[in-house]
């Protein structure tokens, strides 16, 4: 059992966090948010694939299936590869704030093993925002979206302007995702006021 570290607990003072109204609707598919995303690409051959529907209020379900690239131990999901799978499930709440936010501290509690070939059902919501500052936590399951915990996280992700990726991404990739008419569109959907 986990005790949350106290960075991340929201202060007295924090909102509750508020759905855009252009945020997408409840059962719409959220799509990538970058084709070469490790967690959601499409163009990612080892990535993981992960696809994320939009929920009620602000908060997201997703699914991500184990495959023989992601182990750790013979035949088990790789931690790390789970910790991934909860990130992206938080940072796709990005989509129903239309903030841009980057993940400060993800804290991950692995409750039972995972094995190759398992669909992980996950769920995320926002819980608190304060300033610049999104409270969010996510669990996943196994044997269906009501079966058992096997993972689930506590995050705090910090707003970002898109000039955060542009000043610090690798040239390259930067410039033709903004050569890129579609990543330019898919990174305006986050943005309140782009
Ligand atoms: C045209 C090209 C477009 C290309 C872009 C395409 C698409 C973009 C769209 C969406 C993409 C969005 C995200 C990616 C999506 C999914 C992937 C899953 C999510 C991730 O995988 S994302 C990668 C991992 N992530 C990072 O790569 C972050 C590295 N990091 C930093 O870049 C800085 O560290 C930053 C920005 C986090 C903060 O820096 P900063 O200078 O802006 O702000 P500052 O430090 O002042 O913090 C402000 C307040 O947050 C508190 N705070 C900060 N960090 C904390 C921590 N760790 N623990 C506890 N509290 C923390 C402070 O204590 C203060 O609190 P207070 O206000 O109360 O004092």
């Amino acid at each position: 059992m986990s005790g949350t570290s106290a960075s991340l607990q929201p202060p007295a003072d924090a909102a509750k966090p508020v759905r855009h109204p252009d945020a997408p609707a409840p059962g719409e598919l959220l799509g990538a948010h970058y084709g070469q995303c490790f967690g959601c690409g499409g163009e990612q051959p080892h990535g993981l694939h992960l696809a994320a529907r939009a929920g009620e209020g602000v908060s997201i379900t997703a699914e991500f299936t184990v495959r023989p690239e992601h182990q750790g131990a013979p035949g088990l999901a790789h931690g790390g590869i789970l910790a991934t799978a909860l990130d992206e499930t938080l940072g796709s709440l990005n989509w129903l704030l239309r903030t841009i936010a980057v993940t400060g501290r993800l804290e991950t509690d692995f409750v039972r093993p995972v094995p190759v070939g398992t669909t992980l059902h996950l769920e995320a919501e926002v819980t608190a925002v304060a300033g610049r500052k999104i409270y969010s936590t996510a669990t996943g399951r196994v044997g269906g979206p009501d079966g058992p915990v096997a993972v689930r996280a506590d995050a705090l992700f910090i707003e970002v302007k898109v000039e955060h990726f542009v000043n610090h991404g690798r040239e390259e990739e930067i410039q033709a995702a903004m050569s890129d008419p579609d990543q330019l569109r898919r990174a305006r959907a986050f943005e309140v006021n782009p």
